[in-house]
């Protein structure tokens, strides 16, 4: 069965030669066949692997020909595509930019067409095979390609026989709504953890990126720093954090012998750089490469360390249910108990002296949550979620003996509120991971091994080892055990020890019990997270959050629709505890909180500013309606598949958000007031190119200071103008991370004083939310198209679409990693075909797929052979 010509698809054994070219990266082939709707053979093979240059066969009709681009010789398939000459029937290979970016006299640059569609080559590059040749090639699956690909990254020349056909799908049970025990939800849930923490393994474990430009440096610390870009990290297919471990490794033909290093990543790129910065496992003294700057790759390295927190926590429930309140117990698994009430004065305001006044709403969550042993508070965006917060945490602090543990699942929320806490005055504790420490953070001076090295004991240890470079073996044990015994006092004396979740789970914490645990952005825990802090002796919990904005990132979509991407908070609403919800909003123009809060929050939504207060004094920006600064800017344009192959772009629309920029600088706004929201990781990029190279701004230097990220980027943050560019516009009405109503209400609510959403009317409104967006826009009279000095309404026919229901939909739609930047191969390696890798969370269908007989095929090939010019 393995018996092939070496010129055969190195998945299905195509041999044909006009339908196979060659990887120049691994020196296989790969046909151009579309067996699934991911993506042809070749397609999903440089998608895969991150290989980017191709070659066709020397058989077929253009010859052995790499492809690249006529101008500047880039290799990529993902961003060439083909011109014609203005009057000569000739055609050519550019780069999508800057080579066709740019006005040309010869050659007809405005209508450049990627040699990639529908995840396909072009069929004159590399024809389709035909039914028959399919039907005799090698039957492989979308599992077993995606299993091939991994293995190939240990073994280039392992094949399908390798893999392990015995291997059974592991089959996930739903989670339930209410358990009997604290056995049977560990049950439940553990099972999910260990699928996700194998699926993340597998994830990471399978990727290899490529580095540019790497920049070496010595840090504060003596430690070895490599700064570098990654062009082929999909930067949300894969979360790289701080802290996170990596392999730097270098095999070329500049040093004798391949060379490696460890180390973790201390930065990732910012709003004004590009640059991961890894800091090395190496000293001064040791032998770096420096003299070498490409030709590394990173290799990156799995950590279990959260996922064996969750498995122990929800173990520590499960064999000591006394380590929890009977209250807190049954709230959790939903058993039916006698409520209880904790003593609470009537005083009429809980508002911290010299602090934020408290609305009534905020005043209400505090009174309620502190006679309850376990709360939700709903916040709405910008709601003051973080000041409610931080006031509660202040009543309960000054309650009790014992500290308040507060936590949220992301480091920056932690620092947010562990910065409000001490504002308000409290003893604030902040417990950093270990490879976190070194990380810059604006509440360093509250760290806890900060704290400790300044206290009198452990001082005189640090002065000697800083001059005599190290200490004695005797002085070291004596160091750490008076670390121990100092932060111990340290945090049993603060009143408020802050971490995120899984940092609850850190042994410094090991056997101390924290009465009260405070949640914040807890709905972006998935809930054995949430379960790390709890199971610390609470006896009375307040989960802080929004189910109608973004869930847990859950990177396996099989544990996350078994229940996975459900968080805490979630489950107990569907339990019927009705959450506490702050209803005023301090944040957007009104006319910007209308939609969200009619379609999300049942209407409830109040605004605590005024109109006036958000409009600009010097407000010439050509909104539509000038008292409304929003305007939904409808632009025809198509969708493009981007550089790695897994994302999309939209040239319009990039081009429309540079002139939105431009307008809003000549006004005097600064780049740190605008915001631009996109899904998509290739658009991110193309904007950023485009501005730079085609700005009409005086001093370009600003475009690059605009941020530009993703919806979840941008959740619990907020920017004065925010530009929306929503990239999909398809034929076949595809939106990929459009269609979750939560990510909508993300990105619609971090404007504060004027929000452009750039897209196509046509294809959004195809989708009852987006086409309930575009009614709403059309009446404000806000729905336009055309130049941005000549706005006109948009006389485009909407369809009235069945109405979208908040509730019901709101909490079902699926928030995987594959939906973060919507860019992102689903590598459900365990998935089965539908879970096969695909773009945004939307497959385009066969049916819409274009499609050409082979006679056309032929015909075309025929009349473009001898006049492309490559
Ligand atoms: N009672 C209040 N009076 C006046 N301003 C307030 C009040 N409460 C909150 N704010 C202001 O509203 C803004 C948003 O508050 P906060 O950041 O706490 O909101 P949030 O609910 O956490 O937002 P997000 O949904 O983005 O997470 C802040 O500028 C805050 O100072």
């Amino acid at each position: 069965m393995e018996d092939l010509p070496d010129r055969s698809c190195a998945y299905c054994g195509i041999t044909s030669p006009d339908s196979l070219v060659h990887c120049q990266t691994c020196d296989k082939w790969f046909c151009n066949a579309k067996t699934s709707r991911a993506g042809s053979h070749i397609v999903t093979h440089m998608v895969f692997s991150k290989h980017q240059s191709l070659c066709l066969h020397p058989d077929s009709d253009f010859g052995e020909t790499m492809l690249e681009c006529y101008n500047c010789g880039n290799r990529n398939l993902f961003v060439l595509g083909f011109v014609s000459a203005k009057t000569d029937s000739v055609v050519v290979i550019l780069c999508r930019l800057p080579c066709a970016a740019s006005k040309n006299a010869d050659w007809d640059t405005e209508n450049w067409q990627s040699l990639v569609e529908n995840r396909q080559l072009l069929p004159w590059m590399a024809k389709p095979p035909s039914e028959e040749e399919i039907q005799h090639a090698r039957p492989i699956t979308a599992v077993q390609i995606s299993k091939l690909e991994t293995k190939w990254r240990q073994d280039k020349d392992a094949t399908l026989m390798d893999l392990d056909q015995e291997e059974v799908e592991e089959e996930l049970e739903p989670i339930l709504m209410r358990y009997s025990d604290a056995y049977q939800y560990q049950r439940a849930f553990s099972p999910l953890v260990q699928y996700e923490a194998n699926y993340d393994k597998l994830l990471k474990q399978s990727q290899s990126l490529q580095i540019r430009n790497i920049e070496w440096s010595l840090g504060d610390n003596g430690m070895r720093l490599a700064s570098f870009t990654l062009p082929s990290y999909d930067a949300f297919a894969i979360k790289l954090n701080v802290g996170d471990p990596i392999e730097l490794k270098y095999s070329g033909p500049e040093l004798g012998d391949p060379w490696q290093v460890s180390g973790y990543i201390v930065r990732v790129p910012g709003v004004l750089n590009n640059y991961f910065t890894a800091e090395l496992l190496a000293s001064q003294s040791d032998k770096m490469p420096v003299h070498i700057s490409s030709g590394f790759t990173a290799d990156l390295v799995w950590k279990g360390t959260s996922y064996d927190r969750m498995q122990k926590a929800m173990k520590h429930l499960a064999v000591n249910s006394k380590t929890v309140s009977e209250h807190v117990y049954s709230a959790l698994l939903g058993i039916d108990h006698q409520p209880t009430a904790f003593p609470v004065s009537q005083k009429q305001n809980y508002s911290v002296p010299k602090s934020t006044k408290l609305n009534a709403s905020q005043d209400n969550a505090i009174k309620s949550v502190l006679s309850k042993p376990f709360s939700l508070i709903q916040g709405p965006p910008g709601t003051g979620k973080t000041v409610t917060s931080a006031n509660i945490v202040y009543q309960l602090a000054k309650r009790q003996k014992k500290p308040v543990l507060v936590c949220a699942p992301s480091n920056v929320a932690v620092d947010h509120l562990a910065a409000k806490l001490e504002s308000l005055g409290l003893r604030v504790v902040r417990l950093f991971s270990k490879n976190r420490e070194d990380v810059e953070s604006s509440v360093q001076h509250l760290s806890l091994t900060e704290k400790v090295k300044s206290t009198a004991a452990i001082k005189g240890f640090y002065k000697s080892k800083d001059s005599n470079g190290k200490l004695s073996a005797a002085d070291e044990k004596q160091l750490e055990t008076l670390q121990f015994k100092e932060q111990r006092r340290l945090i049993v004396n603060s009143q408020v020890v802050c971490c995120t979740c899984v940092g609850a789970g850190d042994h410094r914490l090991d056997k101390l019990k924290f009465p009260s645990v405070l949640i914040d952005e807890s709905t972006q825990a998935s809930e054995p997270e949430c379960l790390i802090p709890i199971v610390k002796g609470a006896n009375q919990v307040v989960l802080v959050g929004d189910h109608q904005q973004l869930g847990p990132v859950i990177l396996s979509r099989k544990a996350g629709d078994a229940g996975l991407k459900q968080s805490m908070f979630e489950r107990l609403i569907h339990l019927g505890h009705i959450p506490i919800r702050l209803d005023v909003q301090y944040r957007m123009h009104p006319c910007l909180s209308e939609f969200s809060s009619n379609i999300f929050y049942d209407g409830s939504l109040q605004n605590g500013v005024s109109a006036e207060s958000r409009i600009r004094a010097n407000n010439m920006f050509p909104w539509p309606i000038r008292e409304k600064p929003m305007m939904f800017w409808g632009v025809g344009s198509s969708e493009e598949l981007g550089p790695s192959g897994t994302s999309y772009l939209n040239r319009a629309e990039a081009i429309n958000c540079e002139r939105a920029i431009t307008r809003l600088f000549a006004e005097g706004v600064e780049p740190s007031q605008i915001g631009v929201i996109t899904p998509y990781v290739a658009q991110k990029e193309f904007i950023v190119q485009y501005m730079g190279t085609h700005g009409t701004f005086a001093d370009k230097s600003k475009y690059l200071e605009v941020e530009i990220a993703s919806v979840d980027a941008f959740q619990g943050r907020e920017k004065d103008y925010v530009i929306l560019s929503c990239v999909r516009a398809n034929d076949n009405q595809s939106i990929g991370f459009l269609t979750d109503p939560r990510r909508m209400n993300v990105a619609l609510t971090r404007a504060r004083y004027g929000m452009v959403i750039l897209g196509n009317p046509r294809t959004l409104s195809k989708n009852s939310i987006w086409s309930r967006l575009l009614l709403h826009y059309r009446e404000c009279g806000c729905l336009v198209e055309g130049d941005l000095d000549n706005l006109r309404l948009s006389n485009l026919q909407l369809q009235r679409s069945v109405p979208y229901r908040a509730r019901e939909q709101g909490s079902s739609t699926p928030t995987s990693a594959g939906d973060l930047f919507g860019s992102q191969l689903d590598l459900n390696l365990h998935g089965g075909a539908q879970s096969w890798p695909k773009l945004g969370s939307e497959l385009d269908t066969p049916a819409n797929a274009r499609s050409m007989h082979d006679d056309e095929i032929k015909n075309l090939a025929e009349q473009l052979q001898g006049k492309i010019r490559f």
